[in-house]
């Protein structure tokens, strides 16, 4: 079945918002250096978006967790499919995500970075589902808090498309 994507934040509500986040961000490290880890696949187009809006120095990892292969259901085993390339020790450190659902992800992989010994670790997501809470996480920044629906479009995915949509959408039929 093919499926029917309705808007539920704007292109030009997602471009204002991540100004506004990395504002914020670029305050709260005023004087610092910012290490962003980018969690793939689905952060890599709000991590982009995001770094152009801070000013302070940063610095670019990625790392590639999945739980929920091709399913709009996460399966509950998180898994490091691609790990850091730098270490962690002595950096201020912050996770950008698409999205926080069951918090699965986050937790596991705030875990995993802390036993990293940065010297702060932080959390940037760009949508926050609380409805869908299984572990509970500390969000620090969030551009926007989302009901309980299957999102698709920048960077999140339905069985991998969807994700170059520059505006956030709910997936109708599927
Ligand atoms: O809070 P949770 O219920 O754990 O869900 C959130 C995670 O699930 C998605 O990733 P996915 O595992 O689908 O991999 P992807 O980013 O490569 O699409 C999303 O990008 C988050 O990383
Ligand atoms: O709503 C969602 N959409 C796409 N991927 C996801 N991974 C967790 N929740 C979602
Ligand atoms: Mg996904």
């Amino acid at each position: 079945m093919s499926e029917k994507i309705s808007v539920l934040i704007t292109e030009e509500e997602v471009e204002r918002r991540i100004k506004e986040i990395g504002a914020k961000i670029s305050r709260d490290y005023a004087g610092k250096e910012l290490h962003l880890i980018c969690v793939l696949k689905g952060g890599v187009f709000f991590t982009c978006e995001l770094a152009k809006r801070i000013t302070v120095p940063v610095s670019l990892d990625f790392m590639s967790v999945s739980s929920y292969g091709d399913d709009t259901k996460s399966s509950g085993v998180v898994r490091i499919v691609k790990d850091l390339d730098q270490p962690l020790e002595g950096k201020d450190v912050m996770i950008v995500e698409d999205i926080i659902d069951s918090g699965r992800t986050l937790s596991y992989l705030i875990k995993v970075l802390k036993g990293r010994n940065p010297d702060s670790l932080r959390l940037c997501t760009l949508l926050d589902k609380p409805d869908r809470r299984v572990k509970e996480v500390k969000v620090d920044y969030c551009c926007f808090e989302i009901p309980d629906e299957f999102v698709v479009g920048y960077g999140l995915d339905y069985a991998q498309k969807y994700r170059n949509l520059p505006f956030i959408g709910v997936v109708e039929s599927r």
